[in-house]
C-alpha cells in the first residue's frame, strides 16, 4: 500500500502493518485491518499462543484425574450490557463463541476475621453510601475541570473514613476498591477511578460473569482470529520476542531476539504498560520525553489469584465470596472465592484467594511453600471448627516476573490527566500504541483493549486507504502535548481521545 523503508542489509521481512502482540488488542487491530481489506500485516507475539493476559493453566484434577482449567489473568466479562443499551463487545464475543460463564454475585459474601465468622456486612452498606456521594463529587470535578483528589480523600469527604487499626473496615475498604483497581484508594485517582467504574458498570451493566469455560477465556480471542487467520497462518509469528523498535516518519523496523526483523509502513505496539516501563524493548530513536513521561505517570498493578485444591470442601458451599480481615495487615489474603459450587466447578474442592499490590508482590517474592503455609494458617483462623488440611494442588502466577507483561493491568494515580493519557496513547511517527492501558475509559479491562485495537486498526486503515471516507476522526494521527496543561476541559473528553462515553457498540459491526 505504501512504500516501505529499506533496512541496510535488505534482509527484513516486509509488511504493511506490523502488529506487536497477539493479546485481544492486537487481534482486534488485525481483524479491523482485515475488514478494511488491509491483509498485508504480520502479528509478532512473544509467547507460543494468542490471548496475552487472557491466560489459563491446567490445575489440580477432577474425579477422573483430568485437570481443571483456571484463569491466571482475566476472569470476568465485566459489565455485560442492558437490553436495548450498548453491549460490552466481550459479552458479544462470549455469546458468539459459547463461552461458559456464571453470574458473579458480589452480594453473596460472608465476613470473617482472625476469630472466625464475624458479621461486619453493615460496613459494606456504609461504604456504598459514601461511594455514591464520592461518585457525584468526582463527576463534578470532571465536568467543571477542577483539581482531582485521591480516591481516599474523595471517600473520606463522603463519609467513609476507615481507621488504620479497624481491620474490618480496612478489609471492606480493600474489597470495595482494591479488588477492582489493584491499588489502594490512596494510590488511585478519584475522578478516573470513578469514571472507569461508571463507564463499565453503568454504560454496560453492573452484571459481571465469571468465566468457567474449560477451553479458557482466550477462546473468544482465538475465535476472533479464526475469522481472518487460517490455521498456521504465516502472518502470525509466535515465539517472537521483540527487542527493538526503530521508528520514523517513513516506517517502522521491528527486531526480534532470534535475529530476524520486520519492516513495516506502520506498527501498532500493544505491549502492556509494564513492558514499556521495564525497558524490555529499546526504541530507536529513544521515545520522546512526552511519551516517556506518560509511560511512567501511569501505574501497573499486580492482581494475583492463588489457587488451592483440597481433598474436601470444608467451607460453606453456598457462598461465593469470603472476606477476611487480618488484624495486623490490610490486604493480607483478604478475599477467598469458592469454585466448588454450582455454576462453577461443583465438588472440585477448589478455592482461590486474591492478593493485590504490595501484598501480591510480596507473595510473588516468596516460595510457593511459604505462601501456602501463610494461607493455610489464615484458613484455620477463618474456620476454627474445621480441620483444615494441606492443599493437594497449589498454583499462582508471578505477574511481575513475566517478561511479556510485567504486572497485571494499569491504573490512573492521582494527578494524572486526560492530556497525559493522550500522550500515552499518541503515535510517535508511524509507531502506534494500543492495549488495555491506552483506553482512557476502560483501562484494566478486556473491552478497553478490544476498543483500542479497533481504533488503531481503523485509523491506520484510514491512512493507508488515503482517507477516502474523509472521516476526520479516523484519519488523523493522535494528538500529543509537548507541554502538559494541568486539567482538561470537558470538551476534550471525546471519542477521538478514546473516551467512549457516548458511543454505543454497534452489534452489526462485529
Ligand atoms: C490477573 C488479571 C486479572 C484480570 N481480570 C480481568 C477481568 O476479570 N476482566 C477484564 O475485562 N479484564 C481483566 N484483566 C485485564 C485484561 O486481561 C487485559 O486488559 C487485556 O487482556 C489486555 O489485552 P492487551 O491486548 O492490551 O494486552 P496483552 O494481553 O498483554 O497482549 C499483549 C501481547 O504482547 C505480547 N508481548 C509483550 N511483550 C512482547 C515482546 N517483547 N515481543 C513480542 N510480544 C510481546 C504479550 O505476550 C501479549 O500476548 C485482568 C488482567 C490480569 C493480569
Amino acid at each position: 500500500y505504501v512504500s516501505q523503508p529499506r533496512d541496510q542489509e535488505g534482509t527484513c521481512q516486509k509488511t504493511t502493518v506490523a502488529i506487536l502482540g497477539a493479546g485481544i488488542s492486537g487481534i482486534s487491530a488485525a481483524q479491523t485491518l482485515s475488514k478494511a481489506s488491509v491483509d498485508d500485516f504480520l502479528i509478532l507475539e512473544y509467547r507460543d499462543r494468542i490471548g496475552g493476559r487472557a491466560w489459563h493453566e491446567n490445575f489440580g484434577q477432577d474425579k477422573d484425574g483430568n485437570p481443571y482449567v483456571v484463569e491466571m489473568g482475566a476472569n470476568w466479562v465485566q459489565g455485560l450490557g442492558n437490553p436495548g443499551g450498548p453491549e460490552n463487545p466481550i459479552w458479544t464475543l462470549a455469546k458468539e463463541f459459547g463461552l461458559q460463564t456464571t453470574y458473579s454475585n458480589y452480594s453473596n459474601i460472608s465476613t470473617y476475621n482472625q476469630d472466625g465468622y464475624k458479621d461486619y456486612s453493615h460496613l459494606l452498606d456504609e461504604f456504598d453510601e459514601a461511594y455514591d456521594i464520592a461518585n457525584l463529587a468526582a463527576g463534578k470535578i470532571l465536568v467543571e475541570n477542577l483539581q482531582d483528589q485521591t480516591a481516599k480523600a474523595g471517600l473520606a469527604l463522603a463519609g467513609w473514613k476507615p481507621k488504620s487499626h479497624d481491620s474490618k473496615a480496612q478489609a471492606v475498604d480493600w474489597w470495595m476498591w482494591d479488588f477492582e483497581a489493584s491499588f489502594t484508594p490512596l494510590e488511585s485517582s478519584l475522578v478516573f477511578g470513578m469514571a472507569s467504574d461508571n463507564l463499565t458498570s453503568n454504560q454496560f451493566s453492573d452484571h459481571d460473569n465469571f468465566v468457567t469455560d474449560q477451553r479458557g477465556f482466550n477462546t473468544i480471542i482465538k475465535g476472533m482470529a479464526s475469522k481472518f487467520l487460517t490455521e498456521d497462518d504465516p502472518r502470525l509469528l509466535l515465539n517472537t520476542k521483540v527487542t527493538n523498535i526503530t521508528y520514523g516518519p517513513e516506517g517502522v523496523t521491528v527486531y526480534s531476539s532470534d535475529g530476524n526483523c520486520v519492516q513495516a509502513a506502520y506498527a501498532i505496539c500493544t505491549f502492556s504498560l509494564g513492558v514499556l516501563q521495564n525497558d524490555v524493548v529499546t526504541f530507536t530513536p529513544e521515545l520522546p520525553e512526552w511519551k516517556k513521561t506518560a509511560v511512567h505517570m501511569f501505574t501497573m498493578g499486580t492482581y494475583t489469584k492463588i489457587f488451592m485444591q483440597f481433598n474436601e470442601t470444608f467451607w460453606p458451599t453456598d457462598t461465593q465470596y469470603f472476606l477476611y480481615a487480618d488484624p495486623a495487615t490490610r490486604g493480607y489474603y483478604p478475599l477467598f472465592q469458592s469454585l466448588s459450587m454450582d455454576g462453577f466447578h461443583p465438588e472440585s474442592n477448589i478455592i482461590f484467594v486474591t492478593v493485590t499490590d504490595e501484598l501480591a508482590q510480596r507473595a510473588e517474592r516468596q516460595s510457593d511453600e511459604e505462601t501456602k503455609q501463610e494461607i493455610v494458617e489464615v484458613l484455620r483462623k477463618m474456620f476454627p471448627d474445621v480441620e483444615v488440611p494441606e492443599p493437594t494442588a497449589f498454583l499462582y502466577p508471578r505477574w511481575n516476573t513475566e517478561p511479556w507483561s510485567y504486572g497485571s493491568y494499569s491504573n490512573w494515580p492521582m494527578g494524572t490527566t486526560l492530556e497525559m493519557h493522550e500522550n500515552l496513547r499518541a503515535n510517535v511517527d508511524r509507531l502506534w500504541f494500543s492495549g488495555e492501558a491506552t483506553s482512557p475509559s476502560y483501562f484494566g479491562f478486556l473491552h478497553g483493549a478490544w476498543f483500542e485495537g479497533r481504533d488503531a486498526g481503523r485509523r491506520i486503515a484510514g491512512l493507508l486507504n488515503g482517507c477516502k471516507e474523509g472521516n476526520s476522526t479516523t484519519c488523523v494521527p493522535r494528538k500529543h502535548y509537548e507541554v502538559l496543561h494541568g486539567t482538561s476541559p470537558l470538551a476534550d473528553y471525546s471519542s477521538v481521545n478514546g473516551w467512549e462515553v457516548s458511543s454505543f457498540y454497534d452489534s452489526n459491526d462485529d
